[in-house]
């Protein structure tokens, strides 16, 4: 995969890798390398941390399980074992990928982060350049250079971290929810949940269950659905119905349901948007809460629900109506952004929000060999689908430059020179 290796004057590594480079290695970035695998087209992988699948490895919290069932969650060309649960936890996701990485082969370069990738016209090749993530080792660089590039970074490739006025003054502890492993330190304490998504409801319910006395901020609203219908998964009875009806409707049957099963939210403080669910997600890309338990605890009082912050103070929170609660720590599950834009020097395929413009089915694919995997706001299955087509395409146009080559010189040879 790698055509040569050198050292140039400034100290920096520069590698032409024969084939693409696929940046991170989430299931986004392991999906299109397997696909690439099995079409036997070489690749180099590029991952700032030191282990595939660092969100799920090292920024989420112990107890967490997929929320939608396996069959909606495997990745392409290895479904999960027989043996696990219908909504397998982190550790055995976890398992699942690292024997998917060992069987297709899958070897990252560890501890690099992408701080930049550019097109260089005039030689028609990506510019690929990474800096050690290693804390001890000098700020050592590298540069790719490659025909094609992936991006697999992620939609969750950031914490989120609101301004919030005082909050630099609290003096009790922060952490964004990426942080946060168990509510086991938290027995006792009085904590302030910011945000409402699945991470806001899942902490709020695991600091309930550890004895805490978590209060959930809810500042706009947000669908809160069962995760089951009549034994079902919501999801799965959701994709069966969206076969035959029209999305609204769709819609219109699972609040109904939600309704049956869950009772009013709004009597709870926990108002609905007026878009339905599914809409909400594919518009605006806002997932709705599926419910493993919070609710019961919200509706018990265990989990309080607070409106809006106005501000903080030392040891307390101020809401915007007026209300002050005493607080001792804050969890912040105040969502992530995609990184894209700090270190992607594009702006065809991607937005200024580092997500493709053009929406799913449409934003996987660039000009010039760049490639999007993992930003359809569709979850896994999101990521699955955009590595097929991708790897699909790739293969083309190997194919085509394959053979393109058995009869000419390669375009590239003539570039060489100039790149050291
Ligand atoms: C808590 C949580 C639970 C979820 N549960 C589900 C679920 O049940 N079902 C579902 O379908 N989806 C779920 N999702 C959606 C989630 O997006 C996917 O599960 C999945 O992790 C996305 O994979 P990815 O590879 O696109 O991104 P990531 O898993 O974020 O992987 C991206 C990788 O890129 C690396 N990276 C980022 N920037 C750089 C850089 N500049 N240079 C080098 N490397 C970089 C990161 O370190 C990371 O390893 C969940 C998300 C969260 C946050
Ligand atoms: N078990 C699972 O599978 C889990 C899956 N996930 C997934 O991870 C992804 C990220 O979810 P999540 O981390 O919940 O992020 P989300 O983006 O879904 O939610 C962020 C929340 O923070 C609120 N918020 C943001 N800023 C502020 C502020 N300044 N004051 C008050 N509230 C604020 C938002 O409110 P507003 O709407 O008003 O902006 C919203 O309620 C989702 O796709 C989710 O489904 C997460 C956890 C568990
Ligand atoms: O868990 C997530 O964040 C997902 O994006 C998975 C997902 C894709 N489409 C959905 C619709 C409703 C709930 C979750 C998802």
């Amino acid at each position: 995969m790698f055509g040569f290796l050198e050292q140039n004057v400034s100290g920096r590594r520069c590698v032409w890798v024969n084939g693409p480079v696929v940046v991170g290695a989430g299931p986004s970035g392991l999906a299109v390398s397997a696909c690439l695998r099995e079409q036997g087209i070489p690749f180099v992988v590029v991952e700032r941390a030191d282990c595939i699948a660092s969100l799920w490895q090292k920024r989420t919290y112990d107890r967490l399980k997929l929320h939608l069932p396996k069959k909606f969650c495997h990745l392409p060309k290895l479904p999960f074992p027989e043996e696990y649960p219908e909504y397998p936890n982190r550790k055995q996701f976890i398992t699942y990928l690292e024997n998917y990485a060992e069987k297709f082969g899958i070897k990252p370069q560890f501890n690099e982060s992408v701080e930049s990738a550019k097109y260089d016209e005039k030689c028609g090749v990506w510019r690929v350049k990474t800096v050690s993530t290693l804390p001890s080792s000098i700020r050592s660089e590298t540069e790719y250079i490659c025909q094609m590039l992936v991006v697999a970074t992620g939609e969750n490739a950031e914490g989120i971290v609101p301004e919030i006025e005082g909050l630099q003054d609290f003096s009790g502890e922060v952490i964004h929810v990426k942080d946060y492993k168990s509510g086991e330190k938290y027995n006792g304490k009085k904590v302030l949940v910011v945000g409402c998504g699945n991470s806001g409801m899942e902490v709020s319910l695991d600091l309930s269950n550890h004895n805490a006395k978590p209060s959930m901020v809810v500042r706009s609203s947000v669908h809160v659905l069962p995760r089951e219908i009549f034994g079902k998964s919501t999801f799965d009875l959701a994709m069966t119905l969206m076969k035959w009806l029209p999305l609204w409707l769709v819609d219109k049957l699972l609040l109904i349901l939600a309704f049956l099963i869950l009772g009013n939210t709004q009597r709870y403080g926990i108002k609905r948007p007026s878009l339905g669910p599914l809409q909400l997600k594919n518009h605006h890309g806002k997932t709705p809460v599926l419910d493993i338990g919070a609710l019961e605890k919200i509706r018990s009082g265990d989990i309080k629900v607070v409106a809006g912050i106005k501000r903080f103070h030392r040891g307390s929170v101020e809401l915007v109506n007026g209300e002050i609660l005493d607080i001792d720590s804050v969890v912040l599950a105040t969502g992530y952004r995609s990184n894209v834009p700090y270190w992607l020097q594009e702006n065809e395929l991607f937005g200024k929000d580092g997500f493709p413009k053009r929406h799913f089915p449409n934003g996987w694919k660039g000009k010039r060999g760049l490639y999007a995997a993992g930003f359809t706001r569709r979850g896994l299955a999101g990521a699955s689908a955009d590595a097929i087509k991708i790897s699909q395409n790739i293969a083309n146009v190997w194919k085509e430059e394959l053979n393109q080559k058995k009869k000419k010189v390669p375009t590239h040879r003539r570039c060489i020179s100039t790149l050291f």
